[in-house]
């Protein structure tokens, strides 16, 4: 982090320097008082220096911004990828850091449809994760790339990297940030401290809510508590546990009430406490009491407090002043050697390295949501999967089922963006024997009864016909289909699972969805994140390309070139893991040698790319925005599915079968995506109607 001098808030404003309230907003109540200072700001190139128009906090930031890292008022600052000539970001981030995007994984999970986003970087302010789901955040802008600066002294005040060079939690609303380009949004951040006491991660919330700031701020100091709690535990391994308490006389306000943690390896020296354990022993430092023997740090030796029996715990120990606090000691679990690096390997270490453990390597999104929804199966709690198309939707229900209690029953599949409207109801609910044209003499099942006690999976619910929303809520609330041409309802016992890549609240809102529908269907969701946004993606990506080695049964191992791992690391994967499917196995069937180079990558990912020499990749590593570029600056979700679905059909010439192919889906939902996007192909042209 480079070293800014902190200055102290001016709240004196002199007579002679401060906005003054302009043009409509004069004289009004509620007058907005950041925009009219910011405005001044802007006019003036200097920050206010009274507390009566921005809070001294942002007077501070702005201050800092002009004097100290010579920003302009008033334009819009877009960040830098910091990553000019390091290894690829995913291989440079500490195993801490790497943890905590795990942690902020589930915590988004949380977060559910909160619309707003959630963001770590490391302690520098570089971007390493960046979750947008529920504001659906352009995931072109600039700022949500990995590897993207937030540091202050690069694009303004935000609550990140104010909290990242200010070493404590941050928050600013709309247009109290210095860069015109965040106006839309209110942002906070909170440092993460490691068992050393410093600061490993910085955590943050951006919403579209411009007065949220300190709401965020409130959130993300219970959620800084989990991820600190978790990051110790996951780090410090054989050795003891020192839990300590204030005692009541010690602690009257209860600020100390969850207890602090000292963590003491089997020599004595100290090598963890908690923040709260920081603060009943008074460390000053970061870094303070880390490596100094427990007894001189907190007056009683480690023998002494091993032999405590159990009912005699209470040690007095020494730290904020007179107060007493009690010591239990816990032999801390000793972590196995090779686990603990298997899941730091791939962080700190070299892509060699990383490529090295992929044999090693797990899952955790699949597995995490795998574990979650097989709970929510066995209590019959409807499953929502959401996620861009090609995450594995599809793939965690077959999985789902293959390790469910409903492993022997079946498993039907239907996507209700590929069956003819006239069709779908036939094919869900079935018909009797004649009753229409064309109808089969003997009749049909139908899908509900077909997954009869088994799993019924409705794919593309989005895309269902709204009077067809209205009866499949009726069979869903009822447990009984009745089949076209009977009047005779049959009872079926299904465990529903449905999927979508679109925005289901947001069609709930435009009124394309039916409310109730949605509420039937989201008993619990499960969202599986694009691949550009997994802090794992390299793994993941060396775990795909085993599997296909494996399919096509090469006899030599392949690898790929280091270079080719940096496009990987920066490629936005609009198809996600069906595209780097086809990628990975494309390269595999063409590569001439055994280190797979940039020039056996498949033609049109590298259109994709829009790179077609060394030089132009390594301008877009540093920082070209290629969306920017193109004027693209605001791409959501299904703006990423459509450039997947144009360029499938532009490399494949407009050959719907073969770019269908290439998309791992049925021609039919190609069309049915073509038709969604405006995309028509005359075999040669593939444009936006
Ligand atoms: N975790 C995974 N491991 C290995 N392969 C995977 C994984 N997830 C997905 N795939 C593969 O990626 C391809 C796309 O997956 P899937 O069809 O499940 O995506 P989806 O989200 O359902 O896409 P869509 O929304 O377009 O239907 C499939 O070939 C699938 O086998």
């Amino acid at each position: 982090m480079s070293e800014i001098a902190v200055r102290k808030p001016v709240l004196e404003r002199p007579q002679s320097s401060g906005p003054r309230p302009c043009g409509e907003d004069a004289g009004l109540h509620g007058v907005d008082r950041p925009g009219v200072a910011w405005d001044w700001m802007r006019q003036t190139g200097q920050a206010p220096s009274g507390a009566d128009w921005v809070r001294p906090q942002v007077a501070e930031a702005w201050a800092r911004c002009i004097d100290e890292h010579a920003l302009t008022p008033g334009v819009e600052l877009a960040p830098r990828l910091r990553e000019a000539d390091a290894p690829a970001m995913e291989a440079t981030i500490s195993p801490a850091a790497a943890h905590l995007a795990e942690a902020a994984y589930d915590l988004r999970a949380l977060l559910g449809d909160a619309e707003v986003a959630l963001l770590l970087t490391d302690p520098d302010a570089t971007l390493i994760q960046f979750f947008d789901h529920g504001l659906e955040m352009s995931a072109g802008w600039p700022m949500t790339r990995v590897g993207a600066d937030w540091s202050e002294a690069a694009i303004g005040n935000t609550g990140v990297g104010a909290a990242c060079l200010l070493r404590e939690p941050a928050a600013f609303d709309g247009k109290e940030h210095f860069n015109r380009a965040l106006h839309r949004f209110a942002t906070a951040g909170c440092p993460i401290l490691g068992p050393d006491g410093r600061i490993c991660a910085i955590i943050g919330l951006i919403s579209a809510r411009r007065d949220s700031a300190r709401l965020m701020l409130g959130c993300l100091k219970i959620a800084r508590r989990v991820m600190e709690a978790s990051l110790f535990e996951h780090l410090v391994s054989d050795g003891y546990l020192l839990r300590l308490r204030a005692s009541a006389f010690g602690d009257p306000g209860g600020r100390y009430a969850a207890g602090g943690r000292v963590f003491v390896a089997a020599d004595g020296r100290i090598q963890g406490v908690d923040r709260i354990g920081r603060e009943l022993l008074e460390a000053a430092a970061a870094g303070a009491l880390i490596g100094e023997d427990v007894g001189a740090a907190i007056g009683v030796e480690l023998s002494a407090l091993k032999a405590a029996s159990d009912d005699a715990r209470a040690v007095p120990v020494k730290g904020r002043g007179a107060r007493l606090l009690i010591a239990d000691v816990h032999r801390a679990p000793r972590r196995d050697a090779s686990s603990a690096a298997a899941s730091s390997a791939g962080c700190g270490a070299e892509l060699a390295e990383l490529r090295a453990c992929d044999a090693e390597w797990r899952d955790g999104v699949l597995e995490t949501a795998l574990r979650k929804a097989s709970g929510l199966q066995e209590r019959n709690i409807p499953i929502l999967i959401t996620g861009e198309s090609g995450v594995g939707k599809d793939h965690l229900v077959r999985r789902l089922h293959a390790i469910g209690p409903r492993k022997d029953r079946p498993l039907v599949a239907i996507n209700c963006a590929a069956i003819p409207r006239e069709l779908i109801e036939s094919e869900l609910f079935g018909y009797e024997g004649g009753s229409f044209t064309g109808a089969r003499a003997k009749g049909k099942p139908g899908k509900f009864v077909e997954a009869d006690k088994g799993i019924l999976f409705l794919d593309e619910i989005g895309d269902m016909a709204a009077d067809l929303q209205a009866t499949l809520l009726r069979v869903l609330d009822s447990s009984e289909v009745v089949p076209i041409g009977s009047s005779k309802p049959i009872r079926v016992d299904v465990r529903v699972v449905a999927a979508t890549n679109r925005s289901l609240p947001e069609m709930v809102q435009k009124g394309t969805f039916r409310r109730d529908l949605y509420y039937r269907l989201n008993g619990v969701q499960l969202w599986l994140p694009p691949l550009r946004e997994r802090p794992d993606r390299l793994r993941l990506l060396a775990h795909l390309f085993r599997i296909e080695q494996e399919q096509l049964g090469v006899a030599e191992a392949h690898s790929f070139a280091d270079e080719v791992w940096r496009v990987f690391l920066q490629h936005p994967w609009p198809g996600n893991i069906r595209e780097a499917r086809n990628v990975l196995r494309s390269s595999i069937a063409v590569a001439r040698e055994r280190i797979i180079r940039i020039e056996d990558l498949p033609v049109d990912f590298m259109q994709e790319l829009n790179v077609d020499s060394r030089r132009q990749l390594d301008a877009s590593l540093l920082g070209e925005h290629r969306l920017e570029e193109s004027g693209e600056t605001s791409l959501d979700l299904s703006d990423w599915e459509a450039r997947a679905v144009r360029f499938a059909l532009a490399s494949s010439n407009g050959n719907i079968a073969k770019a269908a192919r290439s998309l791992g889906i049925t021609r039919a939902t190609l069309y049915h995506k073509m038709a969604r996007y405006g995309l028509q192909s005359d075999r040669r042209i593939i444009s936006k109607r």
